[in-house]
C-alpha cells in the first residue's frame, strides 16, 4: 500500500492577509502525514509591480511576463513570500524547505510559444489574437522530478514550492501555482496515495459567487463546461478548474477546492467542492 501524500496549494489573496496566513500555516503544519506546500502570490506581485512603475497585464488567468516582470515575479515568489513562509513554518516546528522550480532540478518548464488564441473565455473578443506570454513556463508529464521530491520527504522536511520554473538553460520562468500544484500531485501519484487541495478566501466552488452558502460540494468532468458556459465559474476559478480536473483525470486520488481556514476539514472532505472524474 502506498504512502499518503497531500499535496496543498495556497493563494496570494490569502498570503496576503498576516492573521489568515498564520492560521493556516499553523493548521498546514498540524495536518498528520507527507506534505507539500505550494503558493502563489500574485496578488502581491501586481502591488509590487505596480509601486514600480511594472503594470501587470493578465490573460485568461495568466501573467504576461516580460523580462521586467520576471525580475518582479522571482523576487516576490522564489524569495519574499517563499522564504518568509519557511520562516515562518520553521518557527511552528515545520521543516520546511523553500524551492524554485530550479532548485535541485524540481521542476523544468517550457517557455509557452507565441500562440494565437482559438476561443477567448467566454468566447468571443479574444478569438484570433496573436498573444506572447513572454518569460511563462508550461509544463509537461516529465517536468516534476518526483525522486527529487520524495527523497526531501524521507529525510524529514517539507517542500514548499513557489511560482517559479526554469527550463535547464539558464531561463527562469514563470508558472501559474495552480498548474504547478496538479503537475507535483500527478507525479507524486507514482510514489504516493495522493491527494491534491486548492485553498483559497471563498468556501469552494459557489453556485453564486456573493453567496459563501452556495458551495456546489460535487462537479463531474462533464459539467464544467455548462458551469463555463453559463458564467457560475469564472475568472481564475477557470484555470483552476482545468488544472483540478486534470489532475484526477491522471491519477491523482482526490482533489478538494475550499477556504484557507477550513484546511482541516477540506483535506478530509468534510467542506469545499470536490472534483468528480
Ligand atoms: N463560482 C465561483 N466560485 C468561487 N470563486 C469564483 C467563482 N467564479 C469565479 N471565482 C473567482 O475565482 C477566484 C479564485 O481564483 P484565483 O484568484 O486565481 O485563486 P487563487 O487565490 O487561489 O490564486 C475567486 O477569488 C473568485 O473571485
Ligand atoms: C504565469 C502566471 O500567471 N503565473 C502566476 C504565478 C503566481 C500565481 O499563480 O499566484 P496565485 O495563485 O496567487 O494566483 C502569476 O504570476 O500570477
Amino acid at each position: 500500500m502506498k504512502t499518503q501524500l497531500t499535496v496543498i496549494k495556497i493563494g496570494g489573496n490569502v498570503i496576503d492577509n498576516s492573521e489568515n496566513l498564520h492560521q493556516f500555516l499553523l493548521d498546514f503544519t498540524a495536518l498528520p502525514g507527507a506534505k507539500i506546500l505550494v503558493h502563489g502570490g500574485g496578488k502581491i506581485a501586481t502591488e509590487l509591480g505596480h509601486s514600480l512603475g511594472i503594470e501587470a497585464q493578465m490573460i485568461e488567468g495568466r501573467r504576461i511576463t516580460d523580462i521586467e516582470t520576471l525580475r518582479v515575479v522571482t523576487m516576490v515568489y522564489a524569495g519574499l513570500i517563499n522564504k518568509n513562509m519557511v520562516a515562518q513554518l520553521q518557527a511552528k516546528n515545520c521543516n520546511a524547505i523553500g524551492l524554485s522550480g530550479a532548485d535541485g532540478n524540481v521542476i523544468k518548464a517550457t517557455k509557452r510559444p507565441v500562440k494565437t488564441l482559438t476561443h477567448g473565455t467566454p468566447p468571443g473578443p479574444l478569438a484570433g489574437t496573436v498573444i506572447d506570454y513572454g518569460y511563462v513556463g508550461d509544463l509537461n508529464e516529465h517536468s516534476v522530478s518526483s525522486a527529487t521530491l520524495a527523497s526531501l520527504i524521507k529525510a524529514g522536511m517539507v517542500p514548499v514550492l513557489c511560482a517559479i520554473t526554469h527550463d535547464g538553460h539558464s531561463q527562469l520562468l514563470n508558472t501559474n501555482a495552480d498548474t504547478i500544484a496538479s503537475a507535483i500531485a500527478v507525479a507524486m501519484s507514482d510514489i504516493y496515495d495522493t491527494q491534491l487541495v486548492y485553498c483559497f478566501e471563498k468556501k469552494g466552488v459557489l453556485k453564486d459567487i456573493n453567496n459563501e452558502a452556495s458551495v456546489v460540494r460535487e462537479i463531474k468532468a462533464e459539467a464544467f463546461a455548462g458551469l463555463k458556459a453559463d458564467g457560475t465559474v469564472a475568472g481564475g476559478m477557470i484555470p483552476k478548474l482545468e488544472n483540478a480536473f486534470d489532475a484526477i483525470k491522471k491519477g491523482v486520488g482526490a482533489v478538494f477546492i475550499g477556504k484557507a481556514d477550513e484546511l482541516p476539514e477540506l483535506a478530509t472532505g468534510l467542506f469545499g467542492t470536490k472534483m468528480l472524474p
